[in-house]
């Protein structure tokens, strides 16, 4: 088949979000069918109609305590001073809660109130008045009475409301179907085998998620290739089969981004483009009467996307207002720069220091999916400003209730693998209690429990000039907090080398006799300090390595370089060498310790995480990693003494 040439798309429109939204819920025409399904099978779904009751509950006059039924006004007389006797199955008997109470018994006593005298006789001392203890026919719910409204979410408690009134079947809105339509000769499912350039489809399963969440009926496409024609196809066929139609990916300026020229083709484009990030290139049209939205490839922008134009058209096809997210008003713990004339939508991590809501950004990357997953929250900057200053006050949308949150145990510093292991051991002492880390280096980390924004900071900052780690760094930095310096592990740095060693490395001067490529850390990590000091111990410099200024942010991500190069080298950690199944020649002990204001050391939360790390369970499975060592015995020091007898 001849393809038709489409050109490409260079420029897209920044329209505002809302402005786009409106002009597709206003030509979202969908009328709601109805269904009438089991209430058993209804939960979550949308009443369709008001909802009356078939019959009341109680339908009977029901006793609502174990004791005897009885006349009340034949009890009148009774008194401590004047017991009367009622015969058993005459003028009284015996019921149990709920049963039903027969004529013509108007009132219930409680059995720990009777005293049976024998088989026929009983004795009571107070009378009892008309009605008490029974539960009169509609009590809870009157016949005909109108249980719920057109337009309710049925929750569990509703269903039983339902059942009890006996209705059996209820007529909801039906679930819109929605369409999802992966596209991309680059996509492969995710049990393909991958090669460079091949990418999982896994936006499809996070779209029905949503979807199915919001309401809505998800019909997940299988891979389209970009072949206009196919596309074409895919799409009016859905435009017939469904409520509304999502399509992935194709949206930008690419030389396969044609699915803006298809649409405008067999339909009408209203918006390509709007003014937020991630998420601009979004597409918005329709075919044949059906909404389309087509949303841009990367996953975080594509998840932004779909809460934007797809949950308000699933929402009015259900007619239910638009859920809203709670909000908390955060301390920004780093400058956050937005361009004009867009919303920016930028995932937070969120923690509960001293008292306030401090939130520090994720990566900004839209392809980052675990930005997502981390996240606590959304700051969504508005178009008219360019930022916030580090220690502004903004409001955060919550991802989480906030009771989680205000639980989190917030890790800062450098990060290391024993931290996940240690939020795992939290999760297992089933404690409400979690770590959330950002990892922004041992530097950043110390800066934060000075800023008051972390709990915890993990470090490993060697000064160069006595040798030592860390305790010279936290006595400049902290000086005058109540601080305390936790000795946790030592952790053995290394030459990270590709199997077999072929250059023969062992030491720094080696990197230099073999010309080897050298992957170094970015300024401030601790591996790149003893790394300038292993340099200078030899008489190196800096431009005799090859590689110096190649500077990658993590131990994996070296041990990643290295093993793509028969002449990498790098220095990192033994687990990032095992990980890549690299050769690993150790060089030092590096201390990684825990930084803490002693508050937090001395509140519940810190002596958890103290125990966690001196259980023997804890020490033995880091010890199994391999190349670390958990410092036996650790006892806190008190470094705020320290610091007020040193100069600093
Ligand atoms: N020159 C320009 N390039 C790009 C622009 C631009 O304005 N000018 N915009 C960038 C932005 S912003 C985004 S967002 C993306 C949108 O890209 P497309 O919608 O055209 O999508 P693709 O290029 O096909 O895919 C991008 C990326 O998304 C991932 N992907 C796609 N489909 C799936 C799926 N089903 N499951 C999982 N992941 C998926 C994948 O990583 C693709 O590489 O364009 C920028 N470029
Ligand atoms: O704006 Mo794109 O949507 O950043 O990822």
């Amino acid at each position: 088949m001849e393809q038709k040439q489409y050109k490409r798309k260079i420029y897209l429109e920044d329209k505002p979000r809302a402005e786009a939204r409106d002009e597709i819920l206003a030509a979202f025409l969908q009328t709601a069918e109805i269904e009438t399904i089991p209430v058993v099978d209804a939960l979550g779904r949308v009443t369709a109609e008001p909802i009356f009751a078939h019959v009341s509950m109680p339908h009977y006059h029901a006793s609502a305590m174990d004791g005897i039924a009885v006349v009340a006004e034949s009890t009148y007389q009774a008194h401590e001073q004047n017991p009367l006797y009622l015969k058993i199955g005459e003028q009284c008997c015996f019921v149990d809660t709920g049963n039903a109470i027969p004529s013509p018994f108007n009132a219930v006593i409680m059995i720990e109130y009777v005293h049976i005298v024998d088989d026929e006789t009983i004795e009571i001392i107070e009378p009892a008045t008309p009605w008490q203890h029974i539960r009169p026919i509609g009590e809870d719910i009157v016949q005909e009475e109108m249980l719920f409204s057109q337009g309710h979410t049925l929750r569990p408690a509703d269903l039983g409301v339902l059942l009890a009134a006996q209705e059996l079947m209820v007529p909801v809105v039906k679930k819109p179907v929605v369409a999802i339509i992966p596209t991309g000769n680059e996509l492969v499912e995710a049990h393909a085998d991958l090669s460079p350039g091949k990418i999982i489809e896994f936006n499809g399963t996070v779209f029905s998620g949503f979807v199915r969440d919001w309401g809505g009926e998800p019909r997940l496409h299988s891979i389209v290739k970009d072949e206009p024609e196919k596309i074409k196809e895919v799409l009016l066929k859905a435009a017939e089969t469904s409520d509304i139609i999502v399509i992935n990916a194709g949206s930008s300026a690419g030389r396969k981004d044609f699915t803006v020229h298809i649409i405008d083709e067999i339909g009408e484009v209203f918006t390509h483009g709007v003014a937020a990030r991630p998420g601009k290139p979004v597409i918005l049209g329709k075919i044949n009467d059906k909404i389309v939205v087509g949303v841009p490839g990367y996953p975080v922008s594509a998840y932004l996307a779909l809460e934007w134009f797809v949950q308000p058209l699933i929402c009015k096809y259900l007619g239910i207002p638009v859920p809203k997210r709670q909000t908390v008003p955060v301390k920004l713990g780093r400058r956050i720069v937005s361009a004009m004339g867009a919303e920016d939508f930028i995932r937070m991590n969120i923690g509960f220091v001293n008292g306030q809501f401090v939130a520090n950004p994720l990566t900004r990357a839209a392809g980052v999916t675990m930005s997502y997953v981390r996240a606590d929250g959304l700051l969504i900057v508005p178009p008219n400003i360019s930022g916030y200053e580090q220690g502004d006050t903004a409001e955060v949308e919550l991802f989480k209730p906030l009771e989680e949150i205000k639980n989190a145990i917030v890790f800062s510093g450098s990060h290391d693998l024993t931290i996940d292991l240690l939020s795992s051991h939290l999760k297992r002492a089933r404690t409400e209690r979690k770590i959330v880390s950002s990892h922004v280096g041992s530097m950043a980390g110390i800066m934060a429990i000075r800023k008051g924004e972390a709990h915890v900071a993990g470090i490993h900052l060697l000064d160069p000039s006595t040798k030592q780690y860390n305790r010279s760094y936290v006595n400049k930095l902290l000086a005058g907090q109540d601080v305390v310096l936790y000795p946790f592990l030592k952790r053995k740095q290394g030459w990270i080398l590709p199997q077999g060693n072929p250059l023969g490395i062992e030491n720094v001067t080696d990197l230099v006799r073999t010309d080897a490529n050298f992957v170094n850390r970015q300024k401030g990590a601790g591996t790149r300090i003893l790394f300038d000091l292993l340099l200078d111990e030899a008489g190196l410099t800096a431009d005799e390595i090859n590689g110096y200024d190649r500077e990658m942010f993590s131990h994996l991500a070296v041990a990643a370089e290295v093993k793509s190069d028969e002449h990498g080298a790098g220095l990192g950690i033994y687990p990032a060498a095992k990980a890549m199944g690299l050769d690993f020649i150790p060089v030092a002990d590096e201390e990684y310790d825990l930084v803490m204001k002693r508050e937090f050391y001395e509140s519940d939360s810190g002596r958890q995480v103290i125990e966690i790390i001196q259980s023997p369970a804890f020490k033995e499975e880091v010890e199994k990693i391999g190349g670390y060592q958990v410092v036996e015995h650790a006892v806190p020091k008190r470094v705020t003494e320290e610091v007020e007898n040193e100069d600093v």
